[in-house]
């Protein structure tokens, strides 16, 4: 990430906790209050420095609206997915209107378990950003190859090509917003982290493929997060990185403490 000469970064960090199929409601609701009175009680942690976002199962998400808006806390909160349609016979799907009903900021697309698992496609993945647009939510982009991609050594074309095929038919207007976040197959859930400079050269890549499409200012304004194995131990390398903006978090972001050490990130640079 990089600051200005103020201090103050030029893009706002981002850090993102994916809960996956974990915790049910009443589970979700108690941990967003251990995670808000965490941040609370780190008497220098600033919300309007640092954007803590989690991503709680679709069943999780009323309650969690309920807690945030009754509490006033300054935590955002996003869908894993949503449908490319705004309604209809599609049982079993959501609509990012729902969503945006919800108050949800964000929605993750195209996360590589719904790659993997439910066969998506980036063109599918191209028109649930454009969904994600339409009803007013900030999509997070999921891209990332996979372990024989890596060892080929074409990891930096294969996510560059997801990307541009994700991203078709997206305006530069809607790409300024926009937050993409890179997460390497074999880093997720495996214990298995990219390195710093591994995370770097993705996002720089990913950062000039975004100039080359959208033009210097668009790219400069997008959030490039890291995700695969973040803990609280290696997050502030990690988001040393220049083009790295954030981080999006699997396991460890089911543990409050875990979580909110990573979204103080700062106090471990210092350290
Ligand atoms: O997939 C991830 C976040 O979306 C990463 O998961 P882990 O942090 O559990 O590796």
């Amino acid at each position: 990430m990089t600051t200005q000469t103020d201090g103050v970064y030029d893009r706002q960090p981002l850090i993102a906790g994916n809960w996956k199929m974990n915790l049910d409601h009443a589970e979700g609701v108690a941990l967003v209050q251990k995670l808000a009175w965490t941040l609370d009680d780190a008497k220098n942690f600033d919300h309007a420095r640092v954007q803590v976002a989690v991503f709680p199962p679709a069943t999780d998400l009323r309650s969690v609206q309920t807690l945030v808006a009754g509490d006033k806390l300054k935590l955002a909160y996003g869908g894993q997915d949503l449908s490319d349609q705004d309604s209809g016979a599609f049982t079993g799907d959501i609509s990012g209107a729902f969503l945006k009903k919800l108050d949800c900021a964000f929605v993750l697309v195209g996360h590589s378990e719904r790659r993997t698992i439910h066969g998506e496609s980036d063109e599918l993945c191209a028109r649930k950003v454009a969904a994600a647009y339409r009803h007013g939510l900030t999509p997070i982009l999921c891209v990332g190859e996979g372990l024989e991609v890596r060892q080929a050594g074409t990891h930096v074309d294969y996510t560059l090509e997801q990307l541009r095929g994700s991203l078709a038919g997206v305006s530069a207007e809607d790409a300024a917003s926009l937050v993409v976040a890179y997460e390497p197959v074999w880093a997720i859930g495996t214990g298995e982290v990219a390195g710093p400079e591994d995370a770097q050269e993705m996002s720089a890549a990913i950062r000039a493929e975004l100039e080359r499409l959208y033009g210097e200012e668009t790219a400069r304004k997008v959030r490039i997060l890291y995700g695969g194995s973040v803990k609280a131990a290696n997050a502030a390398a990690i988001l040393a990185e220049r083009d790295v903006d954030g981080v999006l978090v699997g396991g460890a972001s089911l543990k409050a403490e875990e979580f909110a050490n990573i979204a103080r990130f700062e106090d471990h640079v210092a350290s």
